[in-house]
Formats: C-alpha cells, sequence, structure tokens
C-alpha cells in the first residue's frame, strides 16, 4: 500500500522523495509515480478511501472527502442531461463532511503527513483563507505546528469548525495593501529555517493529488470520466491536479480513453490565465495579461481566485493541461458570478463558496454558447456549506499573534512572537 516514486515526466528523471519540491534539471513540475497502476479502495477514513494515489506512508483520521452526486435542479435549470457535482464542503445529509467547507481540505491533510514523514517539524504557507483554514484545522487535530501567512483581508477566513483552534497555529496577518503574491514572499522566507517546510504550492505532489481526489472520486461515481471538467481557478493548481488524476485513470484501463476537457475559470477584472491563453501563449506577460494587477485584485467578487504567480507556463502547469486535454477558459463577472450563485443555490438547495460560484458561471456561459447538453459535464463545486455550518457547529475564529506591514520585515523579532524554535521541539513528541 502506498508506494511511490517520484519522477520528472519532462526530462525523465526518476528522483527520490526527500519532500523534494523541485525537478533540478528542468523545473518541470514533477510527478508521483504510484505503485499501483489501478486504483483499489481502501477501507480507510475519508479522502484516504484514495490512498493508492497519495504521496504518504500513513494517513489522518478525518471524514472530509469529495461528494459527486447527479445533479437534477441545476441540470434541469441548464438542459444538461449529465450533470455530476463533486461537492467539497459541509452537506451533512450528502455525507460531506469538510468542515473547512472548500477543497482545500484535500490538499492539506497528504501534505501534512507527508512533511511529517520527511522530518519536518513545521509548515508554513500562504494562502488569501481557505487554505489556511484547512491546514489550521488539521493541525488542530494533529497537533503539528502551522505558520499561516495571509494578508489582512482573508484573516476572517482563519476558523476552526466545532473546535477551539490548536496552540500550534501561529497566525501572522499582513497589513492592508499587501495580497496573497506577498504572503507568499514572506512564507517563503520563513520556509528557509531548519525544519520548516514550505506547503510547495503547485509543487508539491501531496497538495496536487490530494485535490486529484475530486476527479478520482466522481470517476469512481460515473464509472468513466466525465468529458468535460469545470472549476474555478486562481493558481490553476487544482486543474492541473484533475489533468494529472485523468491520466492515472487512463492508465487504469477502466475509465475510458479520453481526458476530460479542462474548462477554467477565472474572476474578472483580474484573469491573466484567460488572457494569456485566449492570446494563444504559454507565458503571462504582466502588461498585457495582469495591467494595474492589485486594483484589479480589490475589484473581484472573490481575491481567493487572485495569484499573480501562478504556475501556468512551467511544464506541466495550466498551459499544458489544458492543451492536453483540448481544454478552454472562461472569464467570469462579478455580476455573472453573484447571480450564478443564486441559481445553483436555488436549484441544489446548499450554500456555494464565492469561487464555486465562479465555476457555475463558467457552466452557464459555456451552456449559452452552445455546449453539447449530451455531454457528461463534472463541475467542481470547490467550497460550500459555509452558511450551513454556521448553524449547527461553533465557528472559531484563529487570532493572529502577529501583524506585519510588509514580505521583507526582519525575520527575528517575527520568530520570537513565534516561539521558535521551541515550537518545533513540540513536532518531536506527536
Ligand atoms: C474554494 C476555492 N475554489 C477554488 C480555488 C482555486 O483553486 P486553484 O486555483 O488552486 O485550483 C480556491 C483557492 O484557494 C478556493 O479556495
Amino acid at each position: 500500500m502506498g508506494a511511490y516514486t517520484l519522477e520528472c515526466p519532462w526530462c525523465g528523471r526518476s528522483i527520490t522523495d526527500h519532500y523534494t519540491l523541485r525537478c533540478d534539471t528542468c523545473d518541470g513540475l514533477i510527478r508521483a509515480k504510484y505503485g499501483a497502476r489501478q486504483l483499489s479502495l481502501k477501507s480507510l477514513p475519508g479522502m484516504w478511501r484514495y490512498y493508492d494515489w497519495l504521496p504518504a506512508k500513513g494517513y489522518i483520521d478525518t471524514p472530509g472527502k469529495p461528494i459527486t452526486y447527479k445533479s437534477e435542479g441545476l441540470a434541469k435549470e441548464l438542459g444538461l442531461k449529465d450533470l455530476y457535482i463533486s461537492f467539497n464542503g459541509y452537506w451533512p445529509e450528502m455525507g460531506a463532511h469538510m468542515d473547512t467547507c472548500s477543497f482545500k481540505e484535500l490538499e492539506a491533510p497528504p501534505t501534512i503527513v507527508r512533511a511529517r514523514e520527511h522530518g519536518g517539524r513545521a509548515m508554513v504557507l500562504a494562502s488569501a483563507g481557505n487554505t489556511a483554514r484547512a491546514f489550521a484545522h488539521i493541525s488542530t487535530i494533529t497537533g503539528f505546528p502551522v505558520i499561516l501567512v495571509v494578508p489582512e483581508t482573508g484573516a476572517h477566513n482563519i476558523w476552526i469548525p466545532g473546535r477551539e483552534p490548536g496552540d500550534a497555529i501561529k497566525l501572522i496577518t499582513m497589513e492592508k495593501g499587501n495580497d496573497y503574491s506577498d504572503a507568499i514572499k514572506l512564507s517563503e522566507r520563513i520556509s528557509a529555517l531548519n525544519g520548516m517546510m514550505p506547503e510547495g504550492g503547485a509543487r508539491n505532489v501531496a497538495r496536487r493529488d490530494g485535490m486529484g481526489v475530486a476527479m478520482l472520486d466522481a470517476a469512481v461515481f460515473m464509472k468513466r470520466m466525465p468529458d468535460d471538467y469545470f472549476q474555478a481557478i486562481g493558481s490553476g493548481t487544482g486543474g492541473i491536479a484533475a489533468w494529472e488524476a485523468a491520466l492515472r485513470l487512463r492508465e487504469d484501463g477502466r475509465f475510458g480513453e479520453r481526458l476530460p476537457r479542462l474548462r477554467l475559470a477565472q474572476n474578472l477584472p483580474f484573469a491573466p490565465m484567460y488572457r494569456a491563453w485566449k492570446a494563444g501563449r504559454r507565458d503571462i506577460v504582466p502588461e498585457l495579461d495582469m495591467p494595474d494587477a492589485k486594483k484589479q485584485i480589490s475589484e473581484m467578487y472573490t481575491d481567493i481566485l487572485s495569484n499573480r504567480n501562478p504556475p501556468y507556463g512551467i511544464k506541466g502547469g495550466v498551459y499544458d493541461a489544458l492543451a492536453d486535454t483540448g481544454g478552454e477558459m472562461y472569464a467570469i463577472t462579478n455580476d455573472e458570478a453573484i447571480a450564478a450563485k443564486k441559481v445553483f443555490e436555488d436549484s441544489e438547495g446548499i450554500d456555494i463558496l464565492p469561487p464555486a460560484a465562479v465555476a457555475v458561471a463558467a457552466l452557464m456561459q459555456a451552456c449559452e454558447n452552445g455546449l453539447d447538453k449530451r455531454r457528461s459535464v463534472l463541475l467542481n463545486i470547490t467550497g460550500g456549506g459555509f452558511e450551513r455550518i454556521k448553524k449547527e457547529k461553533s465557528i472559531n475564529k484563529v487570532e493572529p499573534c502577529l501583524k506585519v506591514s510588509g514580505p521583507d520585515v526582519p525575520l527575528d523579532d517575527m520568530l520570537k512572537v513565534i516561539g521558535w524554535p521551541a515550537l518545533s521541539e513540540k513536532s518531536l513528541t506527536l
């Protein structure tokens, strides 16, 4: 069980896993190559049902997994015959128990397990909100220290469902004017500390293969891969993950030969990947694709979908995923997303997070523009059930231990407040 090696499909190197995030030779995205060519489902909790294709030896006892179901309400609304929904969030009647209400809860468990298995004593990560919440939740469950760097505007997103936040969570907020990319810069500086593991973003196979579980769960439920996969993206890591999961399913042989077309959506006015893709470019040109990025980000319906350095042009990144699957990009206005949110909630009966509304709006746009209604479509509702969980469980805010002015603040003062290196000793007792 759980046997894997790492390989770089772009230069053919096989790599021993030391929590390795990069291929030194060609800088393409490395992948996990699993011992099990065919997926067999395991009797393990939540997402660990897909343990065969997760890069970890152990697992964490958490119930969260995507729930795939066949839509009736939205399908009827849009005239689609075969619309499937991957619901990532809280919806107990459907068996959905991702209590932090987003698919980032698929990334956190394998990433923390992998880090621990490779000698990590703490993890640092930057997030506009949902990712930090998911890692904080898993830190509360496991006691594994996490340092979260979050722009002030996203701090309200960091809460723990149903219990008090664990004391191994250290939340650092960044003053107004800093965005997600500033948070990434600061977290990269902190990650240079001995024993501190970077979460690795799209480069971390545990994050990607964790998110790929949405595609695996759908294919198992549908008994085949969907024709189309809709998702809202900021970094696009979820899109890459869906593509890689589909490549494994194709190799498995029981889920079809054709890769699902990735249909990925960004929220206007900040849509650098949409613009680069539409211009037929592998590279994002900041002056053309995200002029005045900070202003654009401040005008988005959901700045969760903002990332100024997405893994787009890198080998094995979003561009390659779109190209290999015959994919398409969509740009969604704030009004379209707000309208789509209501359509989904009225027709399916559960609240969704704003990024998921962007994906719904993309599906609606595709339908208006002639998407063949007989195609089997998988819509990734990447977050939902927040209104619902608020009524049923306590939402316990994580209080920041420090607020900083920008990404270049002196590290020493910061570490004193975090309690480093004493914090790192904590993980040794776990
Ligand atoms: C709820 C939700 N949906 C979609 C996304 C976009 O994910 P990605 O761009 O990493 O695929 C995010 C990112 O944080 C998110 O929190």
